[in-house]
């Protein structure tokens, strides 16, 4: 049986909304699309295994046509199989993408090679006829558990949203089952940061807990005086609070902060995540890592991150990442991560879960579908079937 893959396709789509964060707006956001061919056929229809990337950074149309595409297709196809010659080898995909790619620097490669690794992790499951996270979960020999903590990112500073409409889209969360909620912080003045926070606290009260995310704004001086701020309230962590690279700062803040911190959706390999856990000041008792696999060359990777937590003393479920994607929920029920974030309102039809899953009391349940589950979701499927199908 040939196991080849005959095309990688490619299309740049809008994201964009009106939101911004205290560092940048999503008015020009855009994600790649993309779907690696195969000629494998299953269930009388070919297997296409399809990726995209989260919100944040931008489609990688560019670099994925001119360098990860064209490497994936000029590869022996031989070459790219895993031991038994049937079904396609992830690591080897990913070792044919970063042919002359010198180390570090990742900058918006691990984006680009990222998501075409979703898509053939997707391929791989869909080949192999099960879902990505039992995949996952044998190839570890651990065992899945298909109930996922997600938790509903928003509060975003919006043109016109005042105090009510933020207080009525965190009832919106909780109606719909979740009990942790995230807002953002550092795109006002402290003091109307202050009011915000309040008024969320006041809205859900003792049926929810709040994040609020910073999105890598502060200095130290600002992040200590936000940490300070934030403390006289019980919230469930605060998110990113200076540059996401700058080690020193995140140590820093831990001395004014005891409760909970989280960090990483903005390291892409995991040679910056072993410099967040050796220098960052991470407490593996109650901080939480976001690197998110779609931003950061895929989940071949983001076994390497893993490997180095658990090195480091971590917990895979201290993780929850970024993206509020289903390849990330894949992860989590497979490999015990924490959880995984979810927009409920945003990045739509790209987030979310397969249709008729719902959330009750902050969990998923993950149905038993072939890949990642994308085709359940009749939105997102529309838009991949109409580049590959
Ligand atoms: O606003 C963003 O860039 C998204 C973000 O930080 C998050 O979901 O944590
Ligand atoms: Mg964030």
């Amino acid at each position: 049986m040939s196991v080849r893959i005959v095309d990688v396709r490619e299309i740049t789509k809008p994201i964009s909304s009106p939101i911004r964060n205290a560092y940048i707006d999503f008015t020009r956001m855009t994600t790649s699309l993309v779907a690696v061919v195969t000629d494998v056929v299953r269930d009388g229809r070919r297997v296409v295994g399809y990726g995209f990337n989260s919100n944040g950074r931008y489609g990688q149309g560019g670099l994925i046509r001119e360098r990860f595409a064209s490497r994936i297709l000029e590869a022996d196809p031989k070459s790219l199989l895993d031991a038994a010659g049937d079904n396609l080898d992830p690591d080897k995909v990913w070792g044919a993408m970063m042919t002359n790619e010198k180390p570090g620097g990742h900058g918006e490669r691990s984006v680009a090679v990222g998501t075409i690794d979703m898509a053939v992790w997707d391929a791989v499951a869909k080949i192999a006829c099960k879902p990505l996270f039992r995949l996952l979960a044998e190839r570890h020999g651990v065992t899945a558990d298909p109930r996922v903590f997600v938790y509903a990112a928003g509060g975003y500073y919006y043109p016109g949203k005042d105090l009510s409409m933020l207080r009525g889209e965190m009832r919106g969360y909780l109606d719909r089952g979740y009990n942790v909620v995230k807002m953002k912080i550092g795109g006002a003045p402290i003091e109307e940061d202050r009011t915000r926070i309040e008024a969320v606290l006041k809205e859900i009260g003792k049926d929810a807990q709040l994040a609020v995310d910073a999105n890598g704004r502060f200095n130290l001086e600002t992040g200590i005086a936000y940490a300070k701020m934030l403390r006289d309230y019980p919230l469930f962590w605060y998110e990113e609070a200076g540059d996401p690279l700058d080690y020193a700062l995140q140590a820093a803040l831990a001395e004014f902060y005891p409760g909970a911190m989280a960090t990483g959706e903005n390291l892409f390999s995991h040679q910056d995540a072993r410099n967040l856990i050796r220098y960052g000041g991470m407490r593996p008792d109650r901080d939480w890592l976001q690197f998110d696999c779609a931003l950061s060359y895929g989940l071949c990777e983001y076994q390497r991150t893993l490997d180095v937590l658990k090195t480091h003393g971590w917990s895979p479920s201290r993780c929850i990442p970024h993206g509020g994607h289903q390849m990330s929920l894949n992860i989590a029920a497979g490999l015990g991560l924490g959880g995984n974030e979810s927009y409920p309102d945003l990045f739509q039809p790209y987030g979310g879960f397969p249709d008729g899953i719902s959330v009750e009391n902050g969990h998923i349940t993950m149905p038993d579908l072939p890949g990642i589950g994308f085709e359940a979701k009749s939105d997102l499927y529309k838009e991949m079937k109409a580049l590959a199908e």
